[in-house]
């Protein structure tokens, strides 16, 4: 299936906008995962586990995993996902953007070795690095559009001409590379202006929004600034609001209540 209706029955399915971010940092973990061998794939286990009715994807972000030599940890992770709970969609966030050969492999590594269903990319350097991930049609290629950061509009709100360069990009990625029907965007959730913008300039384009929770996103205005004309189109994330809510034995289900409340507030602006 395309991860586009991946994603949409997942919605549906769940009643849930939401998609929780798999950013394992050991440290705050509850000591008695932190004693496992796999404490990574261990802690992402109950998480998934507390959370796969509420949510219309997972994130997991590749930095977390890489930097400690967890690579196993994330592929076990998201064959986990797929294995137990194959409607939900998985979103590899690494962020990759490099020449086409390069870019060739990463595709490779996201959709071939790690089996996401769809990647983050940075589309600074132009089409020929974004289409060896495009080319993949099935799966799901988001761009950096205006990113949550509080340094993104040094950058991405400049003028070119008299646009922005975030409203180039969405307009570029939208009439000019997405011939397959398969690019959505990252707008964060502490835009909530650009959010509109961006939603006005692309129709009924998807996209991620990460920013609610511990960046401080207000939910309300990213909703209302979000939304497509099917009351749908954003995949809303939060990582550390969620994962980190408890950190004692019962985290699993201190996740679990955060995901609820985060879906219950969303859809109650939908
Ligand atoms: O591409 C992303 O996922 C992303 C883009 C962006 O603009 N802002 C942003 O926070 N993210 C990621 O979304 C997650 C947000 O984490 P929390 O702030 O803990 O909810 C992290 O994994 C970030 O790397």
């Amino acid at each position: 299936m395309r991860f586009l209706d991946q994603v949409r029955a997942a919605v549906r399915k769940n009643n849930s906008l939401v998609c929780v971010g798999l950013d394992p940092l050991p440290e705050k973990f509850p000591a008695h995962i932190q004693e496992l061998d796999q404490s990574v794939f261990e802690f992402n286990k109950y998480i998934i586990d507390a959370t796969h009715d509420l949510v219309c994807a997972y994130k997991p972000q590749a930095a977390h995993y890489h930097a400690r030599g967890a690579e196993d940890q994330l592929l076990m992770t998201i064959e986990y996902i797929k294995d137990n709970y194959p409607d939900i969609p998985v979103i590899l966030d690494s962020k990759r953007g490099d020449i086409g050969s390069t870019a060739d492999q990463y595709a490779k590594e996201a959709f071939e070795r790690y089996g996401a269903d769809a990647v983050t990319i940075n589309p600074y350097m132009g089409i020929d690095t974004v289409e060896p991930f495009t080319r993949y049609e099935d799966k799901g290629t988001i761009l950096l559009c205006r990113t949550s950061n509080p340094g993104a509009g040094a950058i991405q709100n400049l003028k070119i001409g008299d646009q922005f360069l975030y409203e180039v990009i969405a307009e570029t990625a939208m009439k000019d590379w997405n011939s397959n029907n398969n690019i959505m965007l990252v707008v964060g959730a502490t835009n909530p202006d650009e959010l509109k913008r961006i939603r006005e300039i692309t129709g009924d384009m998807t996209f991620l929004v990460p920013g609610l929770g511990a960046q401080g996103g207000d939910v309300e205005a990213t909703v209302k600034s979000g939304l497509n004309s099917a009351g749908e189109g954003i995949i809303v994330n939060s990582s550390r609001g969620i994962i980190y809510a408890g950190n004692d034995e019962n985290f699993a289900e201190a996740a679990r209540a955060a995901a609820i409340e985060l879906r219950d507030q969303v859809n109650q602006y939908r």
